[in-house]
């Protein structure tokens, strides 16, 4: 542990119970526009989202309407300090329980994201990213940022998810965009 790690378990903590003020009462579809905004019009794009739990903000919508033009895909853990791995995913995919409670394409069929949708706990206004605490983006961002310079990267969370200051450590990753249902950052 470094010496942030009590601050962010804190922060985490405060900010999860915060998200679920927000969550289910709407809000995510406005963000999916706002997403696919930046985005762009992209065709044949690797694209990963994730598969929501707890009370993420959901990309699911995002997902399915790139989906028609390019591959797309969501994480999958492969252990403990071990960076992340992508799964292709369809909608109609065949969903089976993978680690933490987020689902996993059944079929595993790895690919390389160019464009990452990424979830989290807490963001600042400099788009300091707080996660769950696993360092798992970290670790994978740093990895696909190290073989393509061009990698797009964007948060995605509610407002209430906000907080004056994210503690960064120096493995944190910065976020290229940070998108909620009312805001680009
Ligand atoms: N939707 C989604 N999928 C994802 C992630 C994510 O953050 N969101 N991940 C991103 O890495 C990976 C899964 N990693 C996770 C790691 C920990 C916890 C979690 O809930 N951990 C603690 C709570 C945190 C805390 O209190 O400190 C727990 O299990 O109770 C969830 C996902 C891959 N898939
Ligand atoms: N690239 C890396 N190499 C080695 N250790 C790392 C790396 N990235 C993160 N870590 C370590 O992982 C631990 C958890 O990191 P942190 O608290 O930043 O996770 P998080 O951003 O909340 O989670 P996540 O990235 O999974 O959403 C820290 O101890 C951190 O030092």
């Amino acid at each position: 542990m470094t010496s942030q790690q009590p601050a962010k378990a804190e922060l985490r903590a405060a900010t999860m119970a915060k998200r679920a003020e927000d969550h289910g009462k709407g809000y995510d579809a406005a963000a999916v526009t706002r997403l696919l905004e930046w985005i762009g019009p992209v065709k044949g794009a690797v694209i990963a989202g994730y598969m929501p739990i707890r009370t993420e903000i959901s990309p699911l919508n995002a997902m399915s309407a790139l989906s028609q033009d390019n591959t797309l895909c969501v994480p999958v853990v492969q252990g403990a300090g071990l960076p992340l791995v992508f799964h292709r995913w369809f909608p109609e995919a065949e969903m089976i329980p993978g680690a933490f409670g987020a689902s996993v394409p059944k079929s595993a069929e790895v690919v390389t994201p160019d464009i990452v949708i990424v979830p989290l706990v807490a963001f600042d206004l400099s788009r300091g990213r707080l996660g769950y605490g696993g360092g798992f983006y970290d670790r994978t961002l740093e990895k696909l940022r190290a073989v393509n310079a061009k990698l797009r990267v964007v948060g995605f969370a509610y407002d209430a998810q906000q907080v004056s200051h994210v503690p960064l450590e120096p493995t944190d990753q910065p976020l290229d965009a940070l998108i909620t249902p009312t805001r680009c950052l």
